[in-house]
């Protein structure tokens, strides 16, 4: 399961004296949901462009599916398939006459052409409008209409611009349920997007790109520990005296109590320590009443990670 699929080494573009990505180090595996965010100028776009070969390189490397596309556009081409925030059809055909226009273009014809629009309309759950003029779908079937076609040539790896930027809450849940589904096939996806939510909800790991570096990369938890310090909050309350306070300040990973009322706590941790909390209650002799966590917030990760650059940028 360690395939790499992706990797960037000191990556770099720079447009005369504006650098867009900066010495970029990056790796993607096989089966992988990374997730790119960063706020408009970044350079989220630009290292996407070098990843499809449609811009090259300054300086630095790059390896998709172990093939350099600066130099094999056509086989990147092959096995990835990119998917833009929005996706042109033909509203006039049905969504099945579409692929077929699609797979035609890709040289895939006959009887192996049917069986890969069956296949691609079935996995984005788009089969019983298959013969429906696309002109007739919603935002959320265009864009699921638009996987079916980056699925229609088998890519190995997919890469989505702000995929979900449009779309109403009812088919964002839709299109990310697409998304898991796509993973337990074992699809690896690069997704970028300004919604953090949603990244948290689908990605395996995220890179936050700020003035063209990745300065941030990990897990939800990774980024969390790292720029809120601790960053899951448990919430106890629970009956036992000071024995109790003591007992939650000595648990590895615990950051800071802080007791609100007789037997209230508030815990920050740096994991998710809601089982050894209930451990340490029952063997400081305490009586649990309750538990709860927040857990740490992408967003809440990413305002804080700008608020101290804001802060160092004032100081400096
Ligand atoms: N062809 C180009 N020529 C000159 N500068 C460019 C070009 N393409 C992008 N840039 C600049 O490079 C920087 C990075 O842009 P990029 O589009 O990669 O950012 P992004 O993170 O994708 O932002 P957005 O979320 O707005 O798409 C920006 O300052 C942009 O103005």
């Amino acid at each position: 399961m360690d395939e790499t699929v992706v990797e960037c080494r000191d990556l770099t573009k720079q447009y005369e004296s504006l650098v867009a990505v900066d010495r970029l180090n990056l790796t993607v595996r096989k089966g992988e949901i990374f997730g790119l965010l960063g706020p408009n100028g970044a350079g989220k776009t630009t290292t996407i462009l070098m990843l499809l070969g449609l811009t090259e390189p300054t300086s630095g490397s790059v390896r998709v599916l172990g093939l350099d596309p600066a130099r094999q556009p056509l086989s990147v081409k092959s096995r990835v398939g990119y998917l833009p925030d929005q996706v042109g059809f033909y509203d006039g055909l049905t969504a099945r006459e579409n692929l077929s226009y699609i797979a035609k273009l890709n040289g895939i014809r006959g009887r192996e052409m049917q069986d890969r629009i069956r296949a691609a309309l079935g996995q984005v759950g788009l089969s019983d409008v298959a013969d429906r003029r696309v002109g007739t779908f919603s935002r959320g079937m265009r864009q699921r209409l638009g996987v079916a076609e980056v699925l229609l040539k088998r890519p190995q790896l997919i890469i989505m611009d702000e995929p979900t930027l449009a779309l109403d809450p009812e088919a964002v849940r839709e299109f990310l349920d697409l998304i898991r589904r796509l993973k337990a096939d074992g699809m690896t996806i690069m997704l970028s997007s300004h919604l953090l939510h949603q990244v948290q909800a689908v990605c395996d790991r995220v890179g936050l790109f700020h003035k063209g570096r990745m300065v941030l990369e990990g897990t939800v938890g990774d980024l969390a520990q790292h720029v809120l310090g601790g960053a899951y909050r448990i919430h106890v309350e629970a009956d036992g005296g000071t024995a109790l306070d003591e007992a939650l300040r000595k648990i590895p990973d615990v950051v800071q109590v802080t007791c609100d009322g007789a037997r209230t706590y508030h815990i920050e941790a740096r994991s998710d320590l809601r089982a050894d909390i209930a451990r340490a209650i029952v063997e400081a002799g305490g009586r649990l009443l309750a538990l709860s966590a927040d857990m740490p917030r992408l967003d809440e990760i990413y305002t804080r990670y700008f608020q101290k650059e804001a802060a160092y940028a004032t100081a400096a």
